[in-house]
């Protein structure tokens, strides 16, 4: 077989890093073991997600993006690659607006101020069913056990789909240790048959939130986008926040507003372009 070469940029949206690659047609099919290679940070460019912009999969999308996770796995969307993504397409065809296609719905970008992108993540998904969950809960606090089978530790986060699925600690643990441990045990759990992106947040006022995240796939990164989103949603059902607020990433800040009129949700943050290269599959 022919090893194909194609071109990348290589970008991050507040720290969260990304191979992109553009194609001319649908479904590009990448092997686990090509993308954990691309994006291992000793055996190709690195990154904690590769993306894919694809031709429009309809009428009304400007392209279509495709996520793997760093471990290989496909994924529904990733957040602060849709900035990135929205930024390149704005770039490229000018114009105030590009529509997104992803497995997780579609996503409106347009510029906010400087280098700083707006999307639109729909609205979140709530019902247990949805984000998904292995039994019936109510997600604002949802009943997960961790811990030896005869004494477990029973906690409450809250659980929410912003395409992909999401739990949120409300906790000021946000060491190192902690975030990693607790993160790679509850990535797996069973409840979340689908795996979980799991957060860390610490509300600081009703506007301010500091938030770390184990990313499903990725492990601990700088930052993520849909984490954000599902983190101020999670904190404003609980009553711990308002509609709207800073999101503090080990990256940078995130700003994230949930809106009582439309349901949507809207992410702004910055995105960087980090050089190009060539990549072979
Ligand atoms: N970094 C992302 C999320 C990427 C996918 C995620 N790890 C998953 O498995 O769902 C973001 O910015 O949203």
């Amino acid at each position: 077989m022919t090893a194909t070469r194609l071109p990348y940029v290589k970008m991050n949206g507040a720290g969260n890093d990304f191979i992109i690659l553009r194609v001319d047609a649908p479904g590009l099919d990448l092997s686990p073991e090509t993308v954990r290679r691309l994006c291992g940070r000793d055996t190709g460019p690195g990154c904690d997600q590769l993306i894919v912009i694809e031709p429009p999969s309809g009428p009304d999308e400007t392209a279509f993006m495709r996520v793997w996770n760093a471990d290989g796995g496909k994924v529904e969307t990733c957040g602060n690659a849709l900035r990135c993504v929205g930024w390149l397409l704005l770039e490229a065809a000018g114009g105030d607006r590009a529509v997104i296609g992803t497995l997780g719905g579609a996503t409106v970008a347009r510029r906010a101020d400087g280098t700083r992108i707006e999307v639109d993540m729909g609205a979140p998904r709530l019902d247990w069913r949805e984000v998904p969950l292995a039994e019936e809960m109510d997600t604002r606090g949802i009943e997960l056990q961790v811990g030896p089978v005869d004494a477990p530790l029973i906690h409450t986060p809250g659980a929410v789909s912003m395409g992909n699925p999401h739990v949120v600690f409300f906790t000021d643990r946000q060491d190192d240790d902690f975030v990693r441990g607790a993160g790679s045990l509850i990535e797996h759990h069973p409840l979340f048959p689908e795996g979980v992106n799991v957060g860390f947040a610490h509300v600081l006022a009703p506007d301010h939130i500091r938030l770390r995240v184990w990313e499903r796939g990725a492990g601990l990164t700088q930052a993520c986008g849909t984490g954000a989103c599902a983190a101020l949603v999670a904190a404003h059902r609980r009553g711990l926040t308002g509609r709207s607020a800073t999101l503090a990433l080990d990256g940078g800040d995130l700003t994230i507003r949930w809106d009582e009129t439309t349901d949507h949700v809207f992410m702004t943050g910055p995105v960087a372009l980090d050089g190009t290269g060539t990549v072979t599959l």
